[in-house]
């Protein structure tokens, strides 16, 4: 799915129009049907539910109009609050005409504020994607108003007070919403963590908007889903062999850290590569032949850490870094690797550490390597913490761009940055992710996906963040939040990945 910004989307709204020879209050009436229907077949409003629908002067409100109009009519408790405003769109105007007589809207102001019960629910439909500055006098007061009154919270569209797309000044009046109902595309606003509080659930509800016109849309962010996905990885041939999938090698472990060496073995070999080695220090040969014995071990002659570079003829692929520490003679053989291979790789924690502390090493990066840091790390590899998440966005794509390197950002919504500078988000995954080890899962079954000769590196990527994500969600059912361990990701990577097949 692609994330417009705020004026992409207005001019969707009217290409729309014009293509579906309908009106804007027509498509406003869409809009707000179906947050109508949401509030009854979703949230199942009864009929004693005290409603408090807010709406500003904009579109934002026509939508917040039509929503009390419906529910005025069905029989709800509708109390309908106006702001003070110098001028309102047109199409505000011609809703509010079109009120009933039993349903007047009450003007607020900063010492009038309504009364709103705790167990009340309210619709904000005070300001969407035309919000063109910090909101002050009484829609700031009542948006604070709102987020003190203990109510259930439902967002038309935007949370008031945030940009769909761009930071707002610290201390702003945000509306702090339960839910945001979202017309047919998300923002990117709802998939960063310093927006979580304002956005709540965020629901997307289609409108009908003209899917040509999003399709000749030009964007350079991306929300990916399954849809998007399904098919793309290759069925296996019937005549298939484990030389046909490709020969991953991955360096890692370390003293007291051999467990991530094994996470991410085994992620590699259900991930579906044909062949998996690991190279582990010494210490590391039993642990690793018993707990992947599918897998083959090369230990290194040191017995803590990794000191040498394997011969990397027989490999499509080179992992490097979970558990690896960051050892002199390690970083010698991460120099050692940068500066020979001629396989796609990947890099992770120690590895980008090692990348952070020494930059020089950066430059020896080969073009579409895929680093997969989580925000700390990659504050470490670009050496200058974030000033907010969209300045971290902005980083990212300045580091794939300079590297021409696919760059990944963990978290929930993980952000992959191609070396063009387009970015894309994962929709996978959940909090019980947040567990040791789940970052090594991903780096195991992304080798296994980029030593797949039949993929891109963007396409392997891609694969590779929502089925470790989607094997989290299949997992989750079983194991409960708090008991999802990065292994029990692991045993979902098959099932995650055959969704995918083409
Ligand atoms: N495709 C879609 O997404 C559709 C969107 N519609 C609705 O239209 C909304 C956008 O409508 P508008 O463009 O009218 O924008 P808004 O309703 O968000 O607000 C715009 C108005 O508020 C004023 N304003 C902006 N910031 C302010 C501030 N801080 N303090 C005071 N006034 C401020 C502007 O000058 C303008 O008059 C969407 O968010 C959505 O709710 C629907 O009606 C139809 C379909
Ligand atoms: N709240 C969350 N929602 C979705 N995915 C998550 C969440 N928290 C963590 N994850 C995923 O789990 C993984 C954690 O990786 P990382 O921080 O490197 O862990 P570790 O270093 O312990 O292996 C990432 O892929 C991340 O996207
Ligand atoms: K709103």
């Amino acid at each position: 799915m692609k994330l417009l910004s705020p004026a992409q989307t207005r001019a969707l709204d009217q290409a729309t129009i014009r293509a579906q020879y309908t009106t804007s209050t027509a498509l406003m009436e869409r809009a707000a049907d179906a947050v109508t229907n949401w509030l009854l077949n979703e949230l199942l409003l009864d009929y004693d539910t005290e409603i408090h629908v807010c709406c500003g002067p904009g579109n934002n409100g026509g939508d917040g109009l039509v929503v009390a109009r419906n529910l005025h009519r069905a029989g709800y408790r509708v109390h309908l609050w106006l702001l003070p405003a110098a001028r309102h769109s047109p199409d505000f105007t011609h809703q509010q005409q079109q009120l009933p007589a039993g349903l007047a809207g009450q003007q607020i102001s900063p010492n009038q504020l309504p009364a709103i019960a705790a167990g009340a629910v309210v619709v904000d439909a005070l300001f969407g994607t035309g919000l063109s500055r910090p909101l002050e006098g009484a829609a700031a007061a009542l948006v604070r108003h709102i987020n003190d009154s203990g109510a259930m919270v439902v967002a038309v569209d935007m949370p008031s007070g945030l940009y769909a797309d761009a930071p707002q000044p610290a201390d702003c009046a945000v509306v702090r919403a339960d839910f945001t109902l979202s017309f047919e595309l998300p923002k990117l606003a709802f998939l960063l963590p310093q927006n979580a509080g304002f956005v709540g659930d965020w629901r997307l509800l289609p409108i009908g908007l003209d899917q040509e016109v999003i399709h000749n849309t030009a964007v350079d962010r991306f929300f990916v889903t399954a849809d998007e996905l399904r098919g793309q990885l290759p069925k296996r041939p019937k005549f298939s062999h484990k030389g046909t999938f490709g020969h991953a090698l991955l360096l890692a472990g370390s003293k007291g850290k051999m467990g991530a060496a094994v996470l991410a073995t085994q992620a590699c070999l259900c991930g579906g590569a044909g062949l998996v080695t690991t190279r582990v220090p010494a210490a590391g040969y039993d642990i690793l032949q018993i707990s992947a014995p599918e897998a083959m071990c090369l230990t290194d002659p040191d017995t803590d850490c990794i000191t040498e570079l394997p011969d990397l003829a027989p490999y499509d692929a080179v992992g490097i870094g979970p558990g690896l520490g960051q050892h002199d003679d390690t970083r010698m053989v991460l120099r050692q690797l940068l500066e020979t291979a001629q396989v796609p790789l990947v890099l992770d924690a120690d590895a980008l550490n090692l990348l952070g502390a020494y930059p020089d090493l950066q430059n020896l990066l080969p073009p579409n390597s895929l680093l997969t840091p989580h925000p700390k790390e990659f504050e470490r590899l670009v050496g200058e913490p974030a000033r907010d998440d969209y300045h971290r966005l902005d980083q990212l794509r300045d580091f794939a761009g300079r590297t021409r390197c696919y760059c990944v950002l963990k978290g929930a919504y993980t952000a992959l940055a191609a070396p063009d500078g387009t970015l894309y988000f994962n929709s996978t995954g959940n909090p019980g992710m947040a567990t040791g080890g789940s970052g090594d899962v991903l780096t195991g079954l992304l080798l296994a996906l980029r030593a797949h000769r039949h993929l891109s590196p963007l396409t392997a990527a891609l694969l590779g963040l929502h089925a470790h994500g989607r094997a989290g969600d299949l997992a989750l059912p079983h194991t409960g939040h708090a008991g999802l361990l990065a292994s029990d990701i692991v045993r979902f990577i098959g099932p995650a990945l055959e969704e995918l097949m083409g």
